[in-house]
């Protein structure tokens, strides 16, 4: 099955699966393709080269192999490939499907410096704080279990809209419905993505009606929003929500020395990245930390005993409290190792022919790194099926890219900009669930029931919500 030869003399593809004629290895993909691709890397090595459709496809399965081309090669391997539902939903005008180039690196400037830079995500602390108010009221005031993933999705939805907008509430039903349906789009599978010279034939299926009509919703919620800002400028001379991402960017839109044009398209691109890329991510990363919580009470009991005893006697806890809470933390970075919400991270295309280990890798390969792979190998991580928060207590591991056995914010010049956006909200929303109730499976269901299974669109979740009766915790 591998390709013959010796890789140092010739240069030869990495070894890979056999592939069917025309097809190539698309039918292996599976629902769970971080778990299917896993699986083959372990015949075919942490350097795989498929065939997906007519789209040559490498897949990176180990850290070392992670490290090489995140830190030696790391901007042959910054381009993103064109993806269908991506451009259209991005208006070809993001930062997280755009090629690498002139283009993408000032777009990624300005999402860095002004939106997502240390002292704005500060800024917003007071719309972190209320939004997880507002969670934990929705919670209180249920006497019955509570849907944790909608409702985290809806706090996820509420803080973007909020710093994103400069509104909340209103349409937040019809928006997360738009969302849901933008989420399903992108993990949608598109004739074009695999076979780009059949993309005119893709134009006559139903799901290629569905993605236009989802564009169209959100286009014009785009433009409403984008309208209304304008026009509050004009009237008052300013909005009221000076710093929202909406304002920044109209202001940069007037800027004429700008190397980079700011127009609508560019404004609405940046929201699709914020929308896409901020909201269901941080969800998913909260419920899969709740998820292990409880089917781990051992993990659970020491979680709540150290936020409450970092209380001190408040409320709520607060931002300033975080860095306390060092029990916390290890549990969400845990729960970020066995369950990464982006697994595969999102697609890399090679900008250029280069050599990895002696093997040829062809200019324009598609290529995913299988953070989740990665993050389960037994020669990185001891026991590494099992839920332990307290394997980061000690040294220094972090998830920002510098220690490959653990990348679910992928690493190198194209890694997460909005880690230090998400973060704060994770744990601040966890550490209140944790501090204000005892949590429990609905009806007197055993732990063992918690159906932990997957499903993937571009994010992956929990495939069956997280259902959980909260009683209120007093001191
Ligand atoms: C727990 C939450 C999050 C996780 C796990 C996550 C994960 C990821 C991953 C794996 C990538 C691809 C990195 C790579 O190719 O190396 C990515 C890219 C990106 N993320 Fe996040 N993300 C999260 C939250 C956010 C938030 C809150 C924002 C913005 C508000 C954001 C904006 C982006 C953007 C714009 C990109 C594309 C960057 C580029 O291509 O230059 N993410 N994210």
């Amino acid at each position: 099955l591998r390709n013959p030869g010796s890789a140092a003399e010739n240069k030869q593809l990495p070894p890979g699966p056999r592939k069917l004629p025309l097809i190539g290895n698309l039918h292996q993909l599976g629902k769970l393709p971080h778990r299917t691709l896993g699986r083959l890397a372990r015949h075919h090595g942490p350097l795989m080269f498929l065939q997906l459709g007519s789209t040559p496809t490498l897949v990176v399965s180990s850290a070392e192999m992670a490290k090489e081309i995140f830190k030696n090669h790391d901007s042959v391997f910054s381009s993103r490939p064109r993806l269908h539902a991506a451009n259209r939903l991005g208006y070809g005008s993001g930062v997280s499907f755009a090629p690498y180039g002139e283009y993408w690196r000032e777009m990624r400037k300005i999402m860095m410096l002004e939106l997502l830079s240390a002292e704005r995500v500060q800024t917003f602390e007071g719309v972190r704080f209320d939004e997880v108010k507002r969670l934990l009221r929705s919670v209180a005031m249920s006497s019955e279990p509570v849907d944790l993933s909608e409702l985290t999705l809806s706090l996820s939805n509420n803080v973007v809209c909020r710093i994103a907008l400069g509104r909340v509430g209103m349409e937040n039903n019809k928006l997360c419905e738009m969302l849901k349906e933008t989420q399903e789009m992108l993990g949608g599978f598109f004739l074009v993505d695999f076979f780009p010279r059949l993309g005119w034939l893709g134009k006559f299926t139903a799901i290629e009606d569905r993605l236009e009509r989802n564009f169209r919703e959100i286009d014009k919620f785009y433009d409403q929003v984008i309208e209304e800002h304008v026009n509050e400028r004009e009237r008052n001379g300013a909005t009221k929500h000076e710093h929202d991402v909406v304002d920044v960017l109209l202001q940069l839109q007037r800027d004429p020395n700008r190397p980079v044009a700011i127009g609508d398209d560019q404004i609405k691109g940046v929201l699709a990245d914020i929308f896409i890329a901020g909201t269901d991510t941080s969800a998913a990363t909260m419920i899969w930390a709740m998820s292990e919580l409880i089917r781990n009470p051992k993990a659970m009991e020491r979680a709540q005993e150290e936020v409450r005893q970092v209380l001190k006697g408040k409320e709520m806890l607060e931002e300033i409290d975080l860095p306390e809470l060092s029990y916390l933390k290890s549990v969400v970075k845990e729960a970020l190792r066995l369950h990464p919400p982006v697994p595969l991270l999102l697609p890399r295309e090679t900008t250029e022919a280069c050599t990895i280990q002696g093997f040829e890798i062809p200019a324009k390969t598609r290529v995913l790194v299988n953070a989740h792979s990665i993050a389960m190998d037994p020669t990185c991580w001891e026991n590494p099926n099992e839920f332990l928060p307290e394997r980061f207590l000690v040294g220094s591991i972090n998830f920002r890219g510098q220690h490959f056995e653990m990348l679910p914010f992928g690493a190198g010049r194209r890694g997460c900009p909005g880690l230090n956006f998400a973060m704060p909200l994770v744990e601040l929303a966890l550490a209140n669930l944790l501090r204000s109730f005892q949590w429990v499976l609905p009806h007197g269901l055993p732990i063992q029931d918690l159906n932990m299974e997957e499903a993937i669109g571009i994010t992956m979740h929990k495939r069956d919500h997280l259902w959980l009766k909260a009683t209120a915790f007093h001191h």
